[in-house]
């Protein structure tokens, strides 16, 4: 099973969104999908899910299309931050519902998550704060009979403890049905060690794939005096630097080991630091 998305273009209103998008989507895989505000995950997580159309490119699973196949595209579920839900509509029908319109649901895995994350199923979707909001979603979204899970900002509204229970519930629910899970969000490192591989959007573009270790490995910060530091960075791929006083700090990607000079340190490169410079814009820094 595949799913390929391929050279997807969105524009709205002249304005180009997503610029020729290509990704393959391996199975079983949890994925991070990153990017600043308005860099296009929405739009591209909407048209992968078949919520909103293309205006070119194709999203093909086991090389159908999915525009139009509705069975195909039951095999993917995007949780998203809109609320679709009728407000009046209490928390275990919207289980049945889903039940209904997926033709299968987890309700073991449901009833078990509606406990531990003490959500009464008797209120009303509209009653829900918005933390609970997520929360039932999230629950609708692990318990989908679906292969491809999108999760759109899934922990929105979430306290500590509650987001930690999510990252364990998202861990077990994956070790007993493997299934590919894709996680938009702003809050990198706390998600850092449950994501396999990091795909990193950046003004309508997918300017990264990487694995986070490979990120880690790859990448270094060096830091020192301005002097030396630019001259043991000579020739090096810099992506951003940072300085306070006399000392600066230089972000190198694809480092490769080296003696140190006297007065140089080297540390490696933690995953927020390494997606803030690379998605940097000019005069930002
Ligand atoms: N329905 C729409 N009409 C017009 N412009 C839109 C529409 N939906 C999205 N956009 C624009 O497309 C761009 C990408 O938006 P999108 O929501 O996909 O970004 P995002 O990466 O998910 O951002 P965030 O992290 O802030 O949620 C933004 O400039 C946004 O204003």
């Amino acid at each position: 099973m595949s799913l390929t998305v391929e050279n997807i273009q969105k524009s709205y209103r002249k304005q180009a969104v997503l610029k020729d998008v290509s990704i393959d989507f391996k199975e079983e895989t949890i994925y991070g999908l990153l990017g600043r505000n308005g860099a296009g995950k929405s739009t591209l997580l909407n048209i992968i899910s078949a919520r909103i159309f293309a205006d070119s490119g194709s999203v093909r699973l086991d090389s159908q299309r999915l525009i139009g196949n509705e069975v195909l595209q039951n095999r993917l579920f995007l949780m998203s931050e809109d609320n679709l839900y009728p407000k009046s509509m209490k928390v275990n029908k919207i289980f049945k519902l889903t039940e209904a319109f997926y033709g299968g649901f987890d309700w073991e895995l449901a009833n078990h998550l509606t406990q531990a994350f003490n959500l009464n199923p008797k209120l009303a979707f509209k009653k829900l704060s918005t933390g609970y909001r997520s929360i039932l979603k999230l629950i609708v979204a692990l318990s989908v009979p679906a292969d491809y899970i999108f999760l759109d900002e899934p922990i929105l509204g979430l306290d500590a403890s509650h987001r930690d229970l999510f990252y364990r519930t998202l861990i077990q629910t994956y070790s007993d049905r493997p299934r590919t899970i894709v996680i938009s969000t702003h809050l990198i490192e706390e998600i850092a060690n449950i994501i396999e591989e990091f795909i990193i959007v950046d003004n309508g573009q997918v300017i990264e794939q990487k694995s986070g270790e490979a990120i880690k490995q790859s990448g270094a910060t060096i830091s020192g005096s301005q002097a030396l530091v630019a001259s043991f960075t000579e020739g090096m791929d810099v992506i951003g630097k940072d300085g306070l006083g006399g000392l600066v700090s230089y972000y190198v990607r694809d480092y490769q080991a080296q003696v140190i000079p006297e007065g140089i340190s080297v540390s490696p490169l933690n995953l927020q630091a390494y997606f803030v410079q690379v998605t940097q814009r000019e005069g930002e820094a």
